[in-house]
């Protein structure tokens, strides 16, 4: 592969010996990676029905290498159920490694496309909420898309610069993912487009983006608070240095380690200006020290944490009944929804996460979970609440074996005669699922589903 003379210069010094591994291992296939949702299937199920082969990644409890040439799990109707999420392995470890309590208010800074935020909001359960901001209007939709996929409902999708959302969520989040823009040198056996990209803009233009970004999102973090900075590049001017830069700023902060794996490397003091000897709790991964791309992570604590007494955030509004169309559709749900936390625009009906601040004047794409839509007399469903439930949750299912041609009819968009599932049952929404876990749904009569599958969802 060729590689940026300059590029090289620079590793040869930061890897001296190793440098000639190093730089065999571009030699090698890249590796391919799939993350298990388990807010959807547990990591033992999950392997029990895994249709083709896979292997753990060591270092990540629910991550699996699987090969990228020979199968294609983004075809598969498990991915359409979000049970998985494609990720290059070491790109798993920052959000593996920032710890997250169940009701934390989560904060993912540069979130788009979403294979961090998608894992932030599986290990919340339902619990809390997770912000997932890109600055990237385009990207922020195809974040969306992988949150709404993953059946993620106490969420806020946002595009805006972490600049503005420090005046709307000062000290308010528990824990803070920094992912980066970086200058992508640990990808360059992924994607050789990153070598032009770098070519274009260095680790110096990037290292100025997260000199400010760290501190904007230093200022979002609560007391107590955790915050994980990572960039999938080798440049100390964007790893160890930007982290001494923010406990120069910010002496509050400290660094705190990483749960070790044996292929991880240490940070550098002798790349930090100060020589920072705690910067050795950070950490480096090499592609020829480890089975996966090139990356850096950083784990730090602000103050001391404490015991944060139960808030109740703003007042509840008061409490209101439910719209009887949602009521009537409700009834086959096991939820219980707590109307005061039910927005409503035109025809939209949101659930939102629960102590919301308010969000007047900031760019969103999505604010809680669209439920559906209020038709005149008539609640429809939408294709994210679908992705929500779980077949249990609801008292209407139709439940298709993966190796059922239907199922790839019903991704299609196309109608399905499903007489030898439904029978004699009444006629209304279905959820459909494959194997048990739902995709979308779809209208029954007489024995024909109709497809409500999202139609920009579809499979071509
Ligand atoms: C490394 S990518 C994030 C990948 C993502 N965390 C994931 O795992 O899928 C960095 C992202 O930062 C976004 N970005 C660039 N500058 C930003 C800024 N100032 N604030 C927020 N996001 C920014 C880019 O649009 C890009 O999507």
């Amino acid at each position: 592969m060729n590689l940026p003379g300059a590029f090289e210069e620079k590793m040869k010094e930061l890897l001296g010996e190793e440098f000639d591994e190093y730089i065999a291992c571009y030699e090698e296939p890249r590796y391919y990676g799939l993350r298990v949702n388990t807010q959807k299937i547990s990591v033992e199920e999950f392997q029990k029905i895994c249709p083709f082969e896979i292997h753990p990644i060591p270092w990540i409890s629910n991550g699996f290498y699987y090969d990228g040439d020979k199968v294609s799990p983004s075809r598969h109707p498990y991915y359409f159920a979000g049970l998985y999420y494609l990720q290059e392995p070491s790109a798993m470890t920052p959000a593996d490694r920032l710890p997250i309590e169940l009701g934390d208010r989560v904060l993912d800074v540069c979130a788009a496309p979403g294979g961090k935020a998608t894992e932030l909001g599986a290990k919340l359960a339902g619990h809390g909420m997770l912000a997932a901001n890109d600055i990237s209007n385009s990207r922020a939709k195809g974040l969306l898309k992988n949150i709404e996929v993953f059946g993620i409902g106490n969420v806020l999708v946002l595009s805006e610069e972490p600049g503005k959302l420090m005046d709307y969520f000062p000290e308010y989040f528990d824990k803070i993912l920094i992912d980066a823009p970086c200058s992508g040198e640990g990808m360059f056996r992924k994607d050789k487009k990153m070598v032009r990209a770098w070519e274009e803009h260095g680790p110096e233009f990037f290292s100025n983006i997260q000199k400010s970004i760290v501190l904007q999102a230093a200022h979002m973090l609560r007391e107590g608070g955790m915050m994980l900075y990572s960039t999938c590049t080798f440049d100390s001017r964007e790893n160890e240095q930007i982290i001494e830069h923010l406990l120069e700023h910010c002496p509050e902060f400290r660094i705190l380690p990483i749960k070790p794996y044996e292929g991880f490397c240490p940070g550098r003091p002798g790349l930090t200006k100060s020589g920072m000897k705690d910067i050795e709790k950070t950490v480096r991964i090499f592609p020829h020290k480890m089975k996966g791309e090139g990356h850096y992570l950083a784990l730090l604590q602000k103050g001391e944490k404490k015991e944060v007494a139960e808030e109740t955030g703003k007042p509840k509004k008061k409490t209101r009944k439910l719209p009887e169309e949602l009521e009537t559709f409700f009834a086959h749900v096991s939820w219980k929804l707590d109307p005061s936390r039910l927005d409503i625009h035109g025809e939209r009906i949101y659930y939102m996460p629960e102590n919301l601040p308010a969000v007047k004047g900031i760019r969103f794409l999505r604010t809680g979970l669209l439920l559906g839509e209020l038709k005149k007399n008539r609640f429809e469903p939408s294709q994210a609440l679908a992705m929500a439930l779980k077949k249990e949750d609801y008292d209407f299912c139709i439940d298709l074996k993966a190796e059922d041609e239907r199922v790839t009819r019903y991704l299609k968009g196309e109608t399905l005669d499903v007489e030898d599932l439904a029978g004699s049952k009444e006629k209304g929404w279905y959820l459909v699922c494959v194997d048990g876990y739902p995709l979308g749904f779809g209208k029954l009569a007489g024995g024909v589903l109709k497809n409500k599958y999202l139609p920009g969802w579809r499979l071509c």
